[in-house]
């Protein structure tokens, strides 16, 4: 199994009260697969991808990737193994505004072991006319293109996406999650992503419905919809 989370709790405290998020969680994914968690405003998603992704850490489980325990590692090994393994997309894409779309992927590139070239992911994701250009100069639709290629450029393993479509109009977002759908078949990257959309579960091969910090259903897709035919 390449993803593998077992009984995952995490509560944060605020002065005297204590929230707790994640409540025993437990999920897996396979290799190549994309995987969708679904769920409500608050009920634990950001939480459970960030300690999946080494931002945060669970106060007890397990989440292993690709053989990595990730809970066991110290914080350096936390950070070479988001370096080295993790691409992020973010809902607000995060460019850096004095830097050409070119260069926004370089500074990327530059620190991953194993880099695939700038221009063959801006192809990928339609911008190669578009590298000399500023993210001002750009759509937001564009920009989340410009911020996927930053993350996909790395050669990640693991793809994770937290709600890469909350800023966007409906077209742009199909526009996305098309091309997130073709980057899982031309590079095969693992792709997790979260949303409260539920139309967008049809592309993915396994939902996991969230709420209050527990998975409350998982669903196999046995047909994955190309996400060009998804509506909302
Ligand atoms: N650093 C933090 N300190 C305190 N509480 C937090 C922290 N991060 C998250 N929470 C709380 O944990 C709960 C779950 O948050 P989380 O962001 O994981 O939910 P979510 O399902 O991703 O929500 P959304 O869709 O709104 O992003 C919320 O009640 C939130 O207020």
């Amino acid at each position: 199994m390449f993803i593998k989370v077992e009984n995952l709790t995490k509560s944060y405290k605020t002065g005297e009260v204590t929230t707790t998020v994640l409540k025993g969680v437990a999920m897996e994914l396979h290799k190549g697969e994309i995987g969708v968690i679904l769920g409500p405003s608050g009920s634990g998603k950001s939480t459970l991808l960030n300690i999946i992704g080494g931002i945060d850490r669970s106060d007890s489980g397990t989440v292993i990737v690709d053989n990595i325990k990730v809970t066991k590692l110290t914080d350096d090994e936390l950070t070479d193994y988001r370096r080295d393994f993790i691409g992020f997309i973010f809902q607000f894409y995060n460019l850096i505004p004095n830097l050409t779309v070119g260069e926004n992927i370089e500074v990327v590139a530059n620190i991953s072991k194993s880099p695939f070239s700038i221009d063959e992911v801006l192809e990928a994701v339609g911008l190669l006319d578009k590298k000399n250009r500023f993210p001002k100069e750009l759509s937001g639709g564009e920009q989340q293109r410009v911020s996927i290629a930053r993350a996909v450029v790395k050669n990640p393993r693991l793809l994770l996406c937290d709600e890469p479509t909350g800023a966007l109009d409906f077209a742009s977002s199909r526009e996305i999650l098309k091309l997130l759908q073709n980057i899982n078949k031309r590079f095969g990257t693992t792709i997790l992503m979260i949303t409260h959309n539920s139309a967008i579960s049809g592309m993915a091969g396994q939902v996991y419905r969230v709420r209050s910090g527990e998975i409350v259903e998982r669903i196999m897709n046995e047909t994955i919809i190309p996400a060009e035919r998804i509506e909302w």
